[in-house]
């Protein structure tokens, strides 16, 4: 998709936070590597996988970084001081780059971020880069299947992230719903590029029209971004 090139300037934050963001957006370059290997998996996951397929994932995945774009981290940190959202939850926080800017936006709002991930590897590595960004009081990294470890947060959320495998994020959306304020917003990345493995969470927003309106911006790979309105 064409990113409709929107302002990619990163001069919003300091530069602490800023030097970090550039050093990863060097390191995820690698990525290309085994973009293909993570795509072939994530076909085969399903949104119940069990929990030596979800293990398989996870090394296959390990090895790359996946970070948010520049553009998809200016709308995070423009929806998160912009909503005033007292706590900010995400779904897939790999090495730390979405968390980056929602703890920026965090350390000017005073919101507390929590991230998930699965691998232990790279939770150790977000919180080390959180830290040296300077942010990293605002933000606690819950190791292990966000299925798990989300229903241990209290509510109410206002920003709710979905950037994990994309098979997961209805049953992710479903285990934050009842904490979802009226107003709350989730952002849902991959929209486009990877429509095909999401087309149960689409489905599930489609059928509650009335209590949540979609709209899929043309940034990266495709964003939605979901208002709760009732
Ligand atoms: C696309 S990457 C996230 C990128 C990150 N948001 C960023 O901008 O740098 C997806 C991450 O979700 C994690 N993940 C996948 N399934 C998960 C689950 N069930 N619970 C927690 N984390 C999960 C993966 O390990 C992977 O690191």
């Amino acid at each position: 998709m064409i990113d409709i090139g929107t302002d990619s300037g990163l001069d919003f934050l300091d530069d602490r936070v800023r030097g970090v963001v550039e050093r990863l957006e060097v390191a995820a370059r690698a990525d290309g590597d085994v973009i293909g290997a993570v795509s072939v998996r994530l076909r085969e996951l399903g949104a119940t996988p069990d929990a030596e397929t979800l293990r398989a994932m996870t090394a296959t995945g390990e090895a790359a970084m996946l970070p948010v774009a520049r553009s998809v981290g200016r709308l995070l940190f423009q929806l998160a001081v912009g909503s005033g959202a007292a706590t900010i939850v995400e779904y897939g926080t790999s090495h730390g780059m979405s968390t980056l800017y929602l703890a920026a936006a965090a350390q000017r709002t005073g919101a507390q971020v929590i991230g998930t991930e699965l691998s232990a590897h790279k939770a150790a590595v977000a919180t080390a880069n959180l830290a040296e960004a300077g942010v990293g009081d605002r933000v606690r990294v819950l190791v292990g299947d966000a299925l798990e470890t989300l229903p241990t947060v209290s509510g109410p959320v206002g920003l709710l992230l979905l950037d994990g495998w994309l098979p997961l994020h209805l049953p992710v959306f479903r285990a934050m719903e009842p904490k979802l304020t009226l107003g709350s917003i989730i952002v849902s990345d991959n929209v486009s590029r990877h429509a095909d493995l999401l087309g149960d969470f689409h489905r599930y927003i489609a059928e509650r029209s009335q209590t949540y309106l979609r709209t899929t911006l043309p940034l990266d790979d495709g964003i939605d971004v979901i208002v709760r309105v009732r």
